[in-house]
């Protein structure tokens, strides 16, 4: 069984991780479990904060390496959080204060059109010249009040229109294959079809 470390201490990303990693045989150990510290994501792009992460996973694990930089980019908003969603409300960082704030900076918008966006990195080792780089996308709205318990992050105030559910509302064999990351993970699997871990 190959070992994969999830450069990433978000708990819902290392859960939907795990749900499609592991029927592969691919044994996934959160960062955590190395104790590696949260890695600096300075950057403006996802892909330069998603190879930060994982060349840090990398480096202090001896392992390879998986890294998932995301967020949410919201057209009336300009793109924003983008690659600040994580941080959009501020220190300290927390799902509930990010909807409010996103509520709020959507009142009285009419264009509610939002994406979800991922890049993965997947490094054999920390210095590794071809890192695999997959990305995926999905698009919905924002509704202007919170919808569902399942998910994590923004997922219930983000309505996938050709579902008539909320990302929250969607079972999570559901959300894996269509979401942002599960589409990101189906490229980077393809990829590594041809470079074996
Ligand atoms: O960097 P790591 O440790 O992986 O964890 P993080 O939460 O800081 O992750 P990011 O820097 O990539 O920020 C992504 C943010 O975008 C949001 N996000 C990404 N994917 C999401 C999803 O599937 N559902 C809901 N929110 C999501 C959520 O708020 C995340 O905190
Ligand atoms: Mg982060």
């Amino acid at each position: 069984m190959k070992t994969l470390v999830i450069a990433s201490g978000n708990a819902g990303k290392l859960r939907e991780f795990n749900q499609l990693l592991a029927p592969l045989g691919i044994d996934v150990r959160p960062q955590a479990e190395f104790n590696v510290p949260e890695a600096e994501e300075p950057h403006i792009t996802f892909v330069e904060n998603a190879l930060a992460k994982a060349r840090h996973a990398s480096r202090i694990t001896g392992q390879p390496a998986l890294a998932d930089d995301s967020g949410i980019c919201v057209d009336a908003l300009g793109g924003a959080p983008g690659v600040f969603s994580a941080r959009f409300a501020g220190e300290p960082r927390s799902d509930a204060r990010n909807n409010e704030k996103l509520l709020a900076d959507m009142q009285g918008q009419t264009n509610r059109a939002a994406h979800y966006y991922c890049v993965l990195v997947l490094v054999r080792h920390a210095d590794d010249p071809q890192p695999i780089i997959a990305e995926g996308a999905w698009h919905g709205e924002i509704l202007s009040e919170p919808r569902g318990e399942g998910g994590f992050g923004y997922d219930p105030l983000v309505l996938d229109p050709s579902q008539g559910k909320t990302v929250a509302e969607l079972p999570h064999d559901i959300k894996n294959r269509i979401s942002h990351r599960g589409k990101a993970m189906a490229a980077l699997l393809e990829k590594l079809k041809l470079y074996p871990l």
